[in-house]
């Protein structure tokens, strides 16, 4: 499909009030689009349907649900060129979110110190001023971050989402799944000598240790990898890959209920950091630390692509597949607004005010676009 094209398509969908999402995986040249042929709402039931799923932080609440045979669907291949958006590095200068931010994360921390919370994840949202073409802002997503997943979501009653998150939830392939470990945040500051204090890594192990523990009873072939740094935008964190095979008595909406919300965007005990989470952070997160992306898709895979083995494409098998990524490094906009959602893991070494730059350093995922 001709670029143009496809944007137009978008284009004309969002001013029709039609629901559409529009993605690239990490690290993909596919920009994919789901274009809902009406309005209506549908809910997830069993996470059993195939289509494409946003679900906010809260799962009390509903997860929204784009069926695949609802919609039509188009993608186009594109190398969109890394602009490097590092310009516009504006200092944020409102002070009351910031003395209102510290005394969150003092609250956190006091709670940490004198009770069973071990972590909590506190976040923030950053309202400004936003007039700009929507599609203009997704495709300058998709040029500035080639490994994450950017998506820009639509729907009439709901609102609409964008976003560049480098964090999977889950991935699944037949049984096959992966997830990963993602806390621990630094700048990126040009240098290959990356050092990790003992809070950063103890707060991305403790994300590890809780996904491993429980996983273990529903899983078999645990593998946890090596600890890496990875590179999102102009931040690095730290990551474990973990992988395996589901049992098969285990559907994916019982993985889905093990790993979300993890300690990377709630806290530990899950529980105890929801509870404080939804009374103290004063703000409602919606689908900012929810989950998104594509459901139950079934995909032909050939065993052999080597062309001199022609017989073997006769091997060709349907795989379902599903891929589920948190929802961060991403804003809401409404009434020409930029909603800019931000947060970080507080732990008993936190220093209040370096987690309020931290979100600040977040915010610029985001922010440096707009
Ligand atoms: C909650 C967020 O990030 C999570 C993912 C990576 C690193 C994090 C951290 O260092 O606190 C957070 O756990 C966010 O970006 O809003």
């Amino acid at each position: 499909m001709i670029v143009q094209d496809f944007f137009n398509q978008l284009s004309s969908h969002f001013l029709a009030k039609l629901p559409f999402v529009a993605f690239r995986k990490p690290n993909s040249l596919e920009v994919k689009a789901l274009l809902q042929k009406d309005a209506q709402l549908h809910s997830v039931i069993d996470f059993k349907e195939s289509g494409f799923v946003f679900s906010p932080f809260d799962t009390n609440k509903q997860s929204v649900l784009f069926p695949l045979n609802q919609c039509d669907v188009i993608s186009l291949e594109e190398n969109f060129e890394d602009l490097d958006n590092d310009n516009n590095d504006t200092i944020d200068t409102e002070i009351d979110q910031k003395q209102q931010h510290i005394q969150l994360i003092q609250k956190g921390i006091k709670s940490i110190e004198s009770g069973t919370l071990k972590k909590v994840v506190l976040s923030r949202v950053q309202i400004q001023e936003f007039d700009k073409d929507i599609v203009q802002l997704f495709k300058n997503l998709l040029a500035s971050y080639t490994t994450a997943m950017v998506y820009c979501w639509y729907h009439p009653q709901v609102g609409l989402w964008l976003g560049a998150t480098p964090e999977t939830l889950l991935q699944v392939e037949g049984k096959r799944f992966k997830t990963m470990s993602l806390a621990g945040t630094q700048s990126f500051s040009n240098s290959a000598e990356v050092t990790w204090k003992t809070k950063e890594l103890e707060e991305q192990q403790l994300v590890t240790d809780y996904i491993v523990s429980n996983l273990k009873s529903s899983v078999s072939s645990l593998n946890v990898g090596k600890l890496e740094t990875v590179k999102a935008g102009n931040l690095l964190h730290l990551k474990t890959k973990i992988s395996g095979l589901l049992n098969p008595e285990n559907g994916l909406l019982s993985v889905i209920n093990i790993l979300h919300p993890t300690p990377a965007v709630c806290g530990l005990p899950k529980h105890t950091a929801k509870e404080f989470i939804l009374k103290n952070e004063g703000y409602n997160r919606e689908f900012y630390t929810g989950f998104l992306g594509e459901i139950n898709i079934k995909q032909s895979k050939s065993r052999n692509t080597n062309r001199r083995n022609v017989e073997n494409n006769a091997y060709t098998s349907i795989k379902t597949t599903s891929h589920l990524f948190v929802n961060l490094r991403c804003l809401q906009i409404k009434n020409n607004q930029a909603h800019i959602y931000v947060g970080g893991g507080i732990t008993k070494d936190s220093v209040p005010v370096q987690e309020w730059e931290e979100t600040v350093a977040k915010t610029k995922t985001v922010k440096n676009l707009l």
